[in-house]
């Protein structure tokens, strides 16, 4: 059975295909162009963004048939669910900034009306997930993953996607674009975050890259190979 791994840059694409090793540190080269592969997984950086993830993925399933598709990569944790070097599987993939402000506040896009902006992940898959990477990690979180187009740089704005999302664990700028796809496709789909950086005020010195990498390249080595047995 086939997996098609979706990330947004070619070293996460190589890190989840290196198996812990990060391009560029670890002397591996970064390899450039978009699609690789690994026996029945084939890996593809689509770009940043829920845009680009959503059109990545759809061309990639356009051209081949997968059983299941995973969005990866580096990820900010919110305080207190998933610290720098741990790794969030989401169990619910949601737009947190798909939607309109009003006086009141923040209108989600299902609220409006106008389809929806969350997606939930298969339980079964969520655990089997959890449980092939528990042990590889720092720490493994289940949780929700927001999709923002805006990286959070601010505490009142990570307290206000935290009072909105209560069971919020990391966000990412991906999930939501190859969640939408994949459903489009009637293939099931994932989230996997390594926790780079804490979600809250900017803070680049914060940032861990090649950390997150290696935990999402071994958190990977662990997860693929028992999903691509278990969906066999
Ligand atoms: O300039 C900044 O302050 C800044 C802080 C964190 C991340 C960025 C990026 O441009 C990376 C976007 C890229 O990485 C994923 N990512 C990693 N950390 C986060 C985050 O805290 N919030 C949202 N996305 C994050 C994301 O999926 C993109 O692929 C800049």
């Amino acid at each position: 059975m086939r997996i098609l791994v979706v990330t947004a840059v070619p070293a996460e694409r190589d890190a989840v295909l290196g198996g812990g090793a990060v391009p560029g540190v670890d002397g591996v080269p970064d390899a450039g162009a978009d699609a690789r592969a690994v026996s029945g997984v084939d890996a593809v950086a689509a770009g940043v963004g829920p845009a680009a993830a959503a059109a990545g993925t759809a061309a990639a399933l356009a051209r081949t048939a997968y059983d299941l598709v995973v969005s990866a990569g580096i990820g900010g944790g919110f305080a207190g669910a998933a610290p720098v070097g741990s790794l969030v599987v989401a169990d619910r993939i949601l737009a947190a900034d798909l939607g309109a402000e009003t006086a009141d506040g923040f209108l989600p896009i299902d609220e409006l009306g106008f389809g929806t902006g969350v997606f939930d992940v298969d339980p079964d898959l969520v655990e089997r997930i959890a449980k092939a990477a528990r042990g590889t990690v720092l720490d493994v979180a289940v949780g929700a993953v927001l999709t923002v187009s805006t990286v959070t740089g601010s505490a009142a704005r990570a307290a206000e996607l935290t009072r909105r999302h209560p069971r919020a664990a990391a966000e990412a700028m991906e999930g939501f674009g190859v969640a939408t796809a994949a459903h489009a496709a009637g293939v099931p789909f994932c989230e996997l975050r390594a926790i780079s950086n804490p979600v809250g005020p900017r803070d680049r010195d914060a940032w861990r890259i090649p950390d997150a990498l290696r935990a999402l390249g071994v958190a990977a080595a662990a997860i693929l190979p028992e999903l691509r047995e278990e969906r066999a």
